[in-house]
């Protein structure tokens, strides 16, 4: 690959229990195979230690995870694609990617967040359970940065299976009793080769 072909992915996620952490690593690696140069980063935590002690499951992610570095604004501004992936939360994003999009306002302010290609991925514990709501709403941001929104569509079979248009989506199920499965592992390929493809459109254009 040349340098002029050679695409920075950020790959920006929450997650509380790794159901979204397992989608981000496998768009990680499907990026990286397709020659992209990637960072994959968590969101910082804001939730009350309490809270997360009192779901082993949780606890035990964070502690997984911790070597996972933190997100900030120049990942973004390094990228010239980033992926984002959020837990349904009441039909929205988290709060602690929210956090992470509001730090933005400096970057956004310059200009430095425009005609990058966006994209985003979710879980939710019920069939369906908001995804859509939750992927539209990220999507929002996407516009106002002035970005390139990258659906993956109904461009691949595989996308007749996880059956969303709007992003990778998982159903965790009640009690996260549905691990991420090949159905899940599948869409998340075909929505990161298809990202890949279009930075390294827009950046050769
Ligand atoms: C405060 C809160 C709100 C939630 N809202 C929804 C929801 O609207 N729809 C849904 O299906 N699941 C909802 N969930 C469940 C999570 O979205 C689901 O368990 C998800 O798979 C967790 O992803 P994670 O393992 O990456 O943290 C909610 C969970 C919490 C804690």
């Amino acid at each position: 690959m040349t340098a002029d072909t050679a695409v920075n992915v950020a790959v920006i996620y929450y997650s509380a229990t790794g159901n979204v952490a397992e989608i981000a690593r496998e768009i990680a690696e499907t990026a990286e195979k397709a020659g992209a140069e990637v960072r994959l980063r968590r969101c910082a935590e804001l939730a009350q230690r309490s809270a997360i002690e009192a779901n082993p499951r949780w606890a035990q992610h964070a502690a997984e995870t911790a070597d996972i570095p933190v997100a900030v604004p120049a990942d973004l501004l390094w990228a010239d694609a980033v992926l984002f992936g959020s837990p349904t939360r009441f039909g929205n994003i988290s709060a602690q990617l929210k956090q992470f999009l509001d730090q933005l306002g400096p970057a956004w302010g310059q200009g430095l967040l425009k005609d990058k290609v966006y994209s985003g991925f979710t879980s939710t514990a019920s069939e369906h359970g908001g995804q859509e709501s939750t992927l539209l709403a990220l999507t929002t941001s996407f516009h106002h940065f002035g970005g390139i929104v990258v659906a993956p569509g109904y461009t691949h079979p595989d996308k007749f299976a996880d059956g969303n248009p709007y992003g990778t989506a998982h159903w965790s199920g009640g009690g996260n009793t549905r691990p991420v499965d090949d159905t899940t592992r599948r869409a998340a390929r075909v929505q990161a080769d298809r990202v890949v493809k279009f930075a390294r459109a827009v950046k050769t254009a």
